[in-house]
């Protein structure tokens, strides 16, 4: 059994965790933008692992991400206590409906549409982290930037505290490789009305570094 896997979106993420990991033998991969690629490439290196016969003891989806006001604002740190696919549904003229409202079983979902981080591997990122924000993160294929999308995604998700674009895919390999899961997040932007001036990069990945030192 070998350590933590950490993945991120892209390397400038992955140099931010790096920088602040108390064991520099702990591994951290950008695999990519969005669910899709960052589904299939982790799900390819816990395959890989587990072949070798060292299979990750978890897998963490780390990355900046966007903060809903009020509940997680930018700088702040963010642990997923569920990672839900929020735009895998359908169009209707009353609005959204997710696509388990579809009739759909789970098992066709890889586990549902909302992915629980794993209890034991959450509780010591909590003890490591104690002042994050923990709450459901939403992964995203189109990065919300209206007023009206951001008030119903806030209208169909009350507990949600942030998105971003690779959380549920990576929970959706991890579920399949049967290796624990959870998400850490730190925060950029608003969720909200497209603003780029509203970034905050450098400041979200120091924040990531700070946040890194809870992954032991
Ligand atoms: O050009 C824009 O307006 C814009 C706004 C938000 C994000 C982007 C990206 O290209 C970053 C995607 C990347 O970062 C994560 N992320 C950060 N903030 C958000 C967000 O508000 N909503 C969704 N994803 C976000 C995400 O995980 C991607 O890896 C461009």
């Amino acid at each position: 059994m070998t350590g933590l896997l950490v993945v991120t979106a892209v390397p400038a993420e992955a140099e931010a965790v790096r920088a602040g990991l108390p064991d520099p033998s702990t591994a951290v991969l950008p695999v990519g933008v969005g669910p899709a690629v960052a589904a299939a490439t982790t799900a390819r290196l816990l395959a890989l692992a587990e072949a070798a016969g060292r299979p990750y003891r978890g897998v963490v989806s780390a990355g900046v991400a966007g903060g809903f006001a009020g509940r997680a604002d930018v700088g702040a740190t963010v642990l997923g206590s569920v990672s839900v696919a929020a735009d895998l549904g359908a169009e209707s003229p009353a609005g959204f409906l997710p696509v388990d409202e579809l009739g759909m079983p789970p098992e066709w979902l890889g586990g549902g549409l909302a992915l629980a981080a794993d209890p034991g591997l959450l509780a010591a990122l909590r003890a490591g982290l104690p002042t994050a924000t923990v709450g459901a993160v939403l992964t995203v294929s189109t990065v919300t930037g209206t007023a009206a999308s951001t008030d119903a995604l806030r209208r169909r998700h009350p507990d949600a505290v942030a998105e971003a674009m690779e959380g549920y895919g990576v929970a959706v390999a991890a579920a399949q490789a049967g290796v624990p899961f959870a998400e850490l997040r730190t925060v950029s932007n608003p969720v909200g009305p497209r603003d780029r001036d509203a970034w905050r990069m450098r400041e979200a990945l120091a924040a990531l570094t700070t946040a890194a030192a809870a992954l032991t």
